[in-house]
């Protein structure tokens, strides 16, 4: 695994690349103080960029595992057995690198559906090709489907110079480009319907503060850093006027899966009288899943909590427990951006609406 470093002058604000059977990530476990990228060329380099957070972001995660993929495709292809199985054994251990974003299992289950459309009598090297095109045309997508749910959203933001609120990173380090509930940030912003964002630290791997803020301070969009325990009393204290998330799955009801502290800050919203948006794309939707009850929450290595850069910040052999999402409930969501339009209770009936609107989903 080559490791690049970079002057920050020059980085794309992508979250990855993919040249010549090589993915290039954006290592996030590294921002703010460094820059460096990941050059991948085997699927387990990936597998494990995603399970350490190297690549993080629901939309990120799913596109990186597709690229992956692609990998393993390009190293099985001249291995004794069966292609597409072994390819499957490949997938399987990619989908099983992170529970919770919906968008992993996603990306993986349309890549192998490209495999199960074509002839079994194509050449290995053909099945590559349709797979390698297909991981692009994900990644080509996250961009497009990220600025119409910028433009939806934006419209939102009724007032000229707003002041919102954010949890964790729904930015262009979480998708393939320019963000989910980020890209929301970024329209309004241009639109000049907001001026301030509020950027919760986002305990205990302080997405909000190193990413959010390193995205908004590159964009010159004026960031303010809180502590997640400061939420409730920037809302009390009026000093913002909306909220907006992104999210790593959403069921049919609309209850919504996101990073742990989103259930909290709905909560506060709702209190406030604050409107709270979800800026998701369909993709993110479990159109299996019919509430929040079922969605799995990763829990993660209780380290994350008991130690801060490295120091110990709690008595050895403390329990610990450490949850990467909770499920804010529907009634406490005020709408859900897609990239067909913002979708208002019932979610239920919206989302029926929009597969008829769609001819299914
Ligand atoms: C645009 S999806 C971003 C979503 O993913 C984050 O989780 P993680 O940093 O653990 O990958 C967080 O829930 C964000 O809202």
């Amino acid at each position: 695994m080559a490791v690049l470093n970079y002057s920050k002058a020059v980085v794309p604000m992508k979250s990855m690349n993919w040249n010549n059977q090589c993915l290039t990530l954006l290592n996030q476990t590294c921002l703010p103080q460094a820059v460096q990228m990941i050059e991948c060329k085997d699927w387990r380099v990936v597998a494990e960029a995603i399970r350490r957070l190297e690549v993080r972001g629901a939309p990120a995660i799913g596109a990186a595992a597709a690229f992956g993929l692609v990998l393993g495709a390009y190293e099985i292809q001249n291995d004794q057995g069966d292609f597409e199985h072994n390819l499957r054994l490949v997938a399987e251990e990619l989908k099983e690198t992170r529970p919770t974003a919906v968008n992993l299992s996603w990306a993986i289950d349309r890549m192998l559906a490209v495999v199960s459309r074509l002839d079994s009598a194509v050449s290995t090297g053909a099945i590559i090709q349709a797979l390698e095109e297909e991981a692009l045309a994900i990644a080509a997508e996250d961009r497009q489907v990220n600025k119409r749910i910028a433009e939806f959203g934006a419209a939102l933001f009724e007032q000229t110079g707003m002041s919102v609120l954010t949890h964790c990173n729904a930015g262009a380090l979480a998708t393939v480009d320019f963000g989910t509930a980020l890209g929301v940030i970024r329209q309004a912003w241009s639109e000049k319907r907001i001026s301030r964002v509020y950027a919760d630290e986002t305990r205990p791997l302080l997405q909000g503060a190193r990413l959010t803020a390193w995205e908004l301070k590159e964009d010159n969009i004026p960031v303010t850093v809180i502590t997640d325990n400061m939420a409730g009393w920037v809302m009390k204290k009026g000093m913002v006027q909306a909220v907006i998330v992104g999210a790593d799955r959403i069921a049919l009801n609309g209850d919504v899966a996101n990073k742990i502290g989103t259930y909290s800050v709905a909560v506060l919203a709702k209190q406030h009288h604050i409107p709270f948006y979800v800026a998701a794309p369909l993709s993110t939707f479990d159109f299996s899943m019919e509430t929040g009850e079922d969605i799995p929450i990763e829990e993660r290595n209780p380290e994350e909590v008991t130690t801060f850069c490295g120091i110990a910040c709690t008595p050895a052999g403390v329990d610990v427990f450490n949850p990467a999402f909770d499920v804010t409930p529907h009634h406490l969501i005020t709408a859900i951006i897609t990239e067909y339009g913002v979708l208002r209770p019932s979610y239920r009936n919206a989302i029926d609406q929009l597969k008829q609107q769609r001819g299914g989903i």
